[in-house]
């Protein structure tokens, strides 16, 4: 007797170029088909709700225009997942709220610790030379621009080392406190269930002679995102040795990924994390990041493959309640996934 054809599903996908060429792998689109999933881009010049039938939307497009098209999908289709709502993605675009949602996190603080750096937000050019407002920051900071909507500009951040350096900053944006962390930065890539921390470089720590005599500040952008070739003869990059920096505890950085998850309700995002030098178990959350760069990651298709296939076949998502159904490895991964192995297995995907 003939196999009956296995059901195929359609998961249309909303990106801008930049993300499709990135994101968007002959290898992603591949193993995906192999599953049974078949990736296919939206066009959104055309009515949504009019294209499909989708299993389910991906997408990293904004606009009111846009929005309007996901809700009037949503009316039509409220069963198909849209991966990730609208108003779940906007926290995400303001520099304050972002953050917000650690102060949200109920997760017991034992060994490590977990928070924010210290920061104000400046709406406009007075209150940069404003004692109540800045007075009680420690310097240096870092200013970065209140929005946060992944627009070139909103990337754009300086290292100030002294308060006149505030002046000539344009509003509006947030002060943080630089901390010193070693250089080392953790990104933590969520993909619904699973779990991936790296290491990358980041900014150099400020010592207390460096602050006394520099003046004036530095702008950067996306530091961590700097390829080896942008970094050619800087001695700091060279002296560096990332593999010997320690990763943080998975199972704590788990857990935050698992309450980020929750208090944001999103699937798809990572967070930036650096140890305080000063404390050590100290750990501060500077930054998340809707939809990132997965293809970065080690075996990005598999693990994005695995979420598709969980989301179409609408499978419960592990609440993480259960610790012995995870397990984690020493390279920073956790899998749950019935897939790949059996229930309760890990899996290395690389
Ligand atoms: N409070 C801080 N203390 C020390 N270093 C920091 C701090 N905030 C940011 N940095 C450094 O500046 C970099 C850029 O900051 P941030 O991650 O907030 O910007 P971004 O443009 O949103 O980054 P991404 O490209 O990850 O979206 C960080 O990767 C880190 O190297
Ligand atoms: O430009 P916006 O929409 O903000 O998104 C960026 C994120 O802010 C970055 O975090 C991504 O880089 P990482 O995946 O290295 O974090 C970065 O990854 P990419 O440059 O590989 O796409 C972007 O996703
Ligand atoms: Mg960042
Ligand atoms: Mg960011």
């Amino acid at each position: 007797m003939a196999d009956t054809p296995r059901r195929r599903f359609l998961i249309g996908y909303a990106l801008a170029p930049k993300k499709q060429q990135s994101f968007i792998q002959p290898s992603l689109v591949g193993l995906a088909a192999d599953r049974g999933i078949d990736l296919v881009p939206i066009d959104p010049a055309r009515s949504l709700a009019d294209q499909g039938p989708f299993d389910c939307i991906l997408h990293k497009l904004y606009g009111d225009d846009w929005k309007a098209q996901l809700q009037e999908f949503a009316a039509r289709y409220p069963d198909v997942p849209v991966v990730d709502p609208p108003h779940a993605i906007e926290r995400l675009h303001n520099r304050i709220s972002m953050l917000q949602v650690v102060s949200e996190l109920e997760i017991p603080q034992d060994q490590e610790t977990f928070g924010i750096p210290s920061q104000v937000v400046i709406y406009d050019s007075g209150a940069l030379s404003n004692s109540g407002v800045v007075g009680a920051l420690r310097f240096p900071v870092i200013a970065k621009p209140l929005v946060a909507d992944g627009s070139a500009k909103s990337h754009k951040m300086s290292l100030i080392y002294h308060r006149d350096g505030l002046l000539k900053l344009k509003p509006p944006l947030v002060l943080q406190e630089f901390v010193n962390h070693g250089g080392v930065i953790f990104k933590v890539y969520v993909v619904g269930d699973y779990v991936k921390c790296v290491k990358r470089k980041s900014l150099p720590d400020v010592s207390e002679e460096k602050l006394e005599c520099t003046q004036g500040s530095i702008s950067f952008s996306q530091v961590s995102n700097m390829t080896a070739q942008d970094r050619t003869g800087e001695q700091y990059y060279e002296s560096m040795h990332l593999e010997e920096a320690e990763m943080p505890p998975l199972r704590f950085v788990t857990e935050i990924a698992r309450g980020l998850r929750r208090v944001m309700g999103l699937h798809l995002f990572n967070f930036d994390v650096i140890r305080d030098v000063k404390v050590g178990n100290r750990y501060l959350i500077i930054d998340i990041n809707y939809f990132p760069g997965y293809a970065k990651m080690p075996s990005y298709e598999k693990v994005l493959t695995e979420f598709f296939w969980n989301i179409v076949n609408k499978k419960k998502e592990e609440d993480g309640s259960n610790p012995t159904s995870n397990d984690v490895d020493n390279e920073g991964e956790i899998l749950v996934d019935d897939h790949l192995g059996t229930a309760g297995e890990v899996e290395n995907v690389c």
